[in-house]
């Protein structure tokens, strides 16, 4: 709809539409990959049957994990796509708040800046203002890491433990991004950012973020398959939470909020074990110096 109110023509695809992909993708300047994390391979895998221009652009809005190689969905069309430039679209940005038209801001970011211009003017607009940024990687796991945070506050909220609570929470939580993020090679002002800090805001905040209802669910009693059997959408955070363990462990990072929510998710904890676990770590500084 953004871009449609710039007057650029768009097309959409889906596996349920009508259109075949190579019509969809027929001439076109910019393919925007809005998938979920376990369908972004295979969708690659198919474009790159189909002939495009070597100007093509690439943008990603999925937030998620490979779980066989932990790469970004960004690096996956890199890898496929090595000559096209790649933009990774990201920020607080509750789907259902846009197409309400309230007023919302994004980050797009590209290690090829021109690429990053063309796609802010796409969807730039009085309602919708857009950033560029250079750190496609820490603007990508920015959204992609505030998931599992985000099921973590949705825990804090449905057990009722208070704004205080929320707040150590998410701000350890960011602490715990930036850790990882560095780790990856991320920048950490960049976490700081819209696709970072403000995610984080939105979605720990908000009842329309499928990953908050995932931990108000678990908070109020629900197992995970009931939890997500009912919910409308993907909750990304579940799976980036494994994938995200998995390379913790490999690489020694620190990890103990996301390690809470993995035992969580798991079955092997309740939520209020998990806060338990989480207030009696031990005590240390807030940051080295
Ligand atoms: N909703 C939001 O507010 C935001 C979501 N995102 C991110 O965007 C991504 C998608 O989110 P959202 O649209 O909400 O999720 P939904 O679950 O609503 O939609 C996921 C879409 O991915 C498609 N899909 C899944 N697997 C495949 C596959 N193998 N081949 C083709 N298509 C596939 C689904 O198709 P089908 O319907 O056929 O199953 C569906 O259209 C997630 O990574 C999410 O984190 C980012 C910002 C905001
Ligand atoms: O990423 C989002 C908002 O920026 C959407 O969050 P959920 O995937 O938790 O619904």
């Amino acid at each position: 709809n953004l871009a449609i109110a710039n007057d650029h023509q768009v097309r959409v695809w889906s596996r349920q539409g009508s259109q075949t992909l190579q019509a969809v993708l027929k001439d076109v300047q910019i393919v925007l990959s809005a998938i979920s994390m376990i369908g972004v391979r295979d969708v690659a895998c198919q474009v790159q049957s189909f002939p495009l221009s070597p100007e093509t652009i690439f943008v990603t809005a999925t937030k998620g994990l490979d779980p066989q190689t932990t790469c970004t969905p960004s690096q996956i069309w890199q890898t496929i796509f090595p000559n096209h430039p790649v933009v990774v679209l990201s920020g607080p940005n509750l789907s259902k708040e846009i197409q309400m038209e309230l007023p919302a801001a994004s980050v797009v970011a590209s290690n090829i800046p021109t690429a990053a211009e063309v796609v802010q003017l796409v969807f730039s607009s009085h309602r919708f203002r857009v950033y560029t940024n250079p750190d496609p990687l820490g603007v990508e796991l920015g959204g992609t890491l505030k998931n599992v945070i985000a099921i973590a506050a949705g825990v804090c909220d449905g057990l009722q433990l208070g704004t205080n609570a929320k707040a150590a929470l998410v701000t350890r939580g960011l602490t715990e991004m930036v850790r990882i993020g560095n780790n990856w090679g991320a920048k950490t002002e960049t976490f700081y950012g819209l696709s970072g800090l403000g995610d984080l805001l939105a979605t720990c905040n908000s009842p329309l973020s499928r990953n908050y209802q995932v931990g108000y669910q678990l908070a109020g009693g629900k197992s995970l398959t009931e939890t997500l059997a009912n919910l409308q959408g993907t909750a990304e955070g579940v799976n980036t939470c494994r994938v995200l363990m998995q390379r913790a462990k490999q690489e020694n990072i620190a990890v103990p909020i996301t390690e809470q929510v993995y035992r969580l998710l798991q079955g092997e904890i309740t939520p209020r074990q998990a806060l338990d676990e989480l207030m009696l770590r031990d005590i240390k500084p807030e940051y080295n110096y």
